[in-house]
C-alpha cells in the first residue's frame, strides 16, 4: 500500500465551526485515519507538509455543462428562453477537438478553484456518439477530476415543447425548427454508450439526463430512467428552472412538472433536479419523500433571470441539497466558491426572516456531502476515515485568510478560489502551488483561440437561423411568465405582489 501522511495542516470542522490541527493518513488514495498532531504513520509513508494550509473536502459541482466552456462571457442579455432557442445550434456541430477542449477547460477551471467532482450534463446522444462521450470522459480523466457525464437527451424540440410556441411562429420560419428525434433511436444510443463505457467508474461515470421534462415524451423520460437504473447510475433533469416552464408544465400536464414526474414513477434517490426554482411545497414534499436531490445553482438562476429557489423550504422538507455553477454558456464561470457565496446571498434576499437564511456549514455541507450523495460518489464529500482523499489546501498567508475567523463562513463568504494552493484527488496532487500539473497553459490558450474560430465557422449558419427564431421564442416565453403561477410559497414572501414573485425579484 502507498501511504501518505499529511501533517501540520488545519482541518475545517463543520460541527464546531473551527479548524483544529489534524494529521491525515492516506493509503492508496483512501483516508485511513484523521487525528491530532503526531498521528502514527507506517514506515516509509510519504510526508506531505501542510503547514500554513487549511484543508477542506473537495467541492462537488452539482450541475454544470462542460459543453459551454468555449462560449463563456459571449453574451450579456441572455435568458433561458434565448439559451434554449440557441442550444441546438450551439451544441450541434463541434469537432472532436472542440468537444474535448470544452470539457477539459471546464474541468481545469473547476480543479483550480477547489472543485474535485462534477455532475456534467453533456452533449446528448445520438448527436454525440459513444466515441465522443468516451473522449469527453477522457478529458476529465486527463484533468484528474471525478465526474458524472450525463448526455442531455430529448425527443421534442423546444419549439414543440412549449404549448403554443410553434403555432406562434410565422410560417416562413417554421421550417427552421428542428425535427423531433426518434425516441427509440435516442434510447438505443444511450444504451449503447452505457454498455460501452470504458472509464473507471470511481472517477468518470456515465449518467443519464432527460434534459427537461417538457422536451421529453413520457416514453423517453421513463425509458431513460429505466436505463439508468438498469446500469446502476444516476439521473438529472432541469426541473422548474424558469417561470415560463412552470406555467407550460401546468398547461401541458395539468399538474406541476414534479407531480408529472412523480406520476411517471421516476423520482428516487438516484434522481436529481437541476435548479428547482419554481417548486411549491407539494413538489418539495414529493422530492423529499423520494429521497431525491436538488442542485441549487444560484449564480445561473440570477444570471439568466430565472428566479430564486426556496432553499430553506427544500432543506426543511428534507430534500438533499447540492450546489452547482451551471455551465459556462449559462453562467460563465465554474467557481464553486462563488456559487456558495451566491447561495448564501440569495437565501438572505429571498427570506426577510433571518431564521430562514442558510448558514456557512449548511452551504459547505451541500457543496460537499450533498453533492456526493447527488452524484452517487458515496466515497467522497468529507475528510474522514473510509472516504477518498479529495482534499483542497487553502493558503492561510493569503489575504482572504487574515485572520482566520469562522472558517465555515469564511470559505463561503470570503474565499473566491484565489487562495487555493494545492488540490488532491484520490491522494494525488493535481494542482500544486496553484498550477495544474500536466497542463501547458500557453498551448491551451492557443488551442482555445483556434477552437473558437473553428466553432464560429461550424456553427455560424445554425446560429444565424436560431437568431431569426429568437425574438419569437423570447416574446412567447415572456408572455407565459407574465401569467400568475399558483405557488403558495410566495404567499408568505414579503416581495410578493399577486401570488407570483414580483418582476423585480425574478
Ligand atoms: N441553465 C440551463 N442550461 C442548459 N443548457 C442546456 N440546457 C439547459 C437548460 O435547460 N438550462
Amino acid at each position: 500500500m502507498r501511504h501518505l501522511i499529511i501533517r501540520n495542516g488545519r482541518l475545517v470542522d463543520l460541527a464546531s465551526r473551527s479548524a483544529p490541527f489534524r494529521d491525515i493518513l492516506v493509503g492508496d488514495g483512501a483516508i485511513l485515519e484523521v487525528g491530532p498532531p503526531g498521528l502514527a504513520a507506517p514506515e516509509g509513508a510519504e510526508l506531505f507538509d501542510a503547514a500554513g494550509l487549511l484543508m477542506h473536502a473537495g467541492l462537488v459541482n452539482g450541475h454544470t455543462h462542460g459543453v459551454g466552456t468555449l462560449t463563456r462571457g459571449s453574451r450579456d442579455r441572455f435568458d433561458l428562453a434565448l439559451l434554449l432557442a440557441n442550444a441546438p445550434a450551439q451544441t450541434s456541430r463541434q469537432s472532436a477537438e472542440i468537444k474535448y477542449l470544452n470539457t477539459y477547460l471546464g474541468a481545469l477551471e473547476m480543479l483550480m478553484k477547489g472543485c474535485t467532482t462534477a455532475f456534467d450534463l453533456t452533449f446528448g446522444v445520438p448527436f454525440a456518439s459513444t466515441e465522443d462521450l468516451i473522449a469527453m470522459g477522457q478529458a476529465y480523466r486527463d484533468a484528474g477530476m471525478r465526474a458524472v457525464m450525463a448526455p442531455m437527451i430529448a425527443d421534442t424540440p423546444f419549439y414543440h415543447a412549449i404549448p403554443g410556441l410553434y403555432d406562434s411562429l410565422p410560417d416562413d420560419l417554421k421550417p427552421l425548427v428542428g425535427a423531433a428525434a426518434e425516441t427509440d433511436a435516442v434510447l438505443g444510443a444511450m444504451r449503447a454508450a452505457l454498455e460501452a463505457w470504458p472509464h473507471d467508474r470511481d472517477f468518470v461515470r456515465l449518467g443519464v439526463a432527460p434534459t427537461i421534462p417538457l422536451h421529453c415524451s413520457e416514453a423517453l423520460f421513463s425509458g431513460a430512467v429505466r436505463l439508468a437504473r438498469a446500469f446502476g447510475t444516476v439521473v438529472q433533469s432541469h426541473v422548474g428552472e424558469a417561470k415560463f416552464q412552470a406555467v407550460a408544465a401546468i398547461e401541458r400536464y395539468g399538474m406541476s412538472m414534479v407531480a408529472h414526474l412523480d406520476r411517471l414513477g421516476v423520482l428516487g434517490p438516484d434522481f436529481s433536479v437541476a435548479h428547482g426554482v419554481w417548486l411549491d411545497a407539494d413538489d418539495m414534499r414529493r422530492l423529499a419523500d423520494a429521497g431525491a436531490s436538488v442542485s441549487h445553482n444560484p449564480g445561473s438562476n440570477m444570471r439568466l433571470g430565472s428566479g430564486i429557489a426556496d432553499v430553506r423550504g427544500l432543506l426543511a422538507a428534507g430534500v438533499n441539497l447540492a450546489i452547482g455553477t451551471d455551465g459556462s454558456a449559462s453562467s460563465d464561470n465554474q467557481n464553486m466558491y462563488e456559487a456558495m457565496r451566491a447561495g448564501f446571498q440569495v437565501a438572505a434576499v429571498r427570506h426577510p426572516d433571518m431564521e430562514r437564511w442558510l448558514t456557512g456549514p449548511e452551504i459547505l455541507r451541500a457543496a460537499t456531502e450533498g453533492g456526493a450523495r447527488e452524484t452517487g460518489f458515496t466515497g467522497i464529500g468529507a475528510i474522514e476515515p473510509g472516504k477518498r482523499a479529495d482534499i483542497v489546501f487553502l493558503a492561510l498567508d493569503h489575504p482572504n485568510w487574515m485572520p482566520v475567523n469562522d472558517p465555515t463562513v469564511q470559505i463561503v463568504l470570503v474565499e473566491d478560489g484565489t487562495a487555493v494552493r494545492h488540490v488532491m484527488v484520490d491522494g494525488r496532487l493535481v494542482v500544486r502551488d496553484g498550477r495544474h500539473l500536466g497542463s501547458d497553459m500557453g498551448a491551451l490558450a492557443r488551442r482555445a483561440e483556434a477552437a473558437k474560430a473553428e466553432l464560429a465557422a461550424l456553427q455560424g449558419p445554425a446560429l444565424a437561423a436560431a437568431a431569426k427564431l429568437e425574438p419569437f421564442a423570447s416574446r412567447f416565453c415572456l408572455g407565459l411568465a407574465a401569467r400568475p403561477y399558483p405557488v403558495e410559497r410566495f404567499a408568505t414572501c414579503s416581495c410578493c405582489t399577486d401570488g407570483g414573485f414580483s418582476a423585480e425579484a425574478v
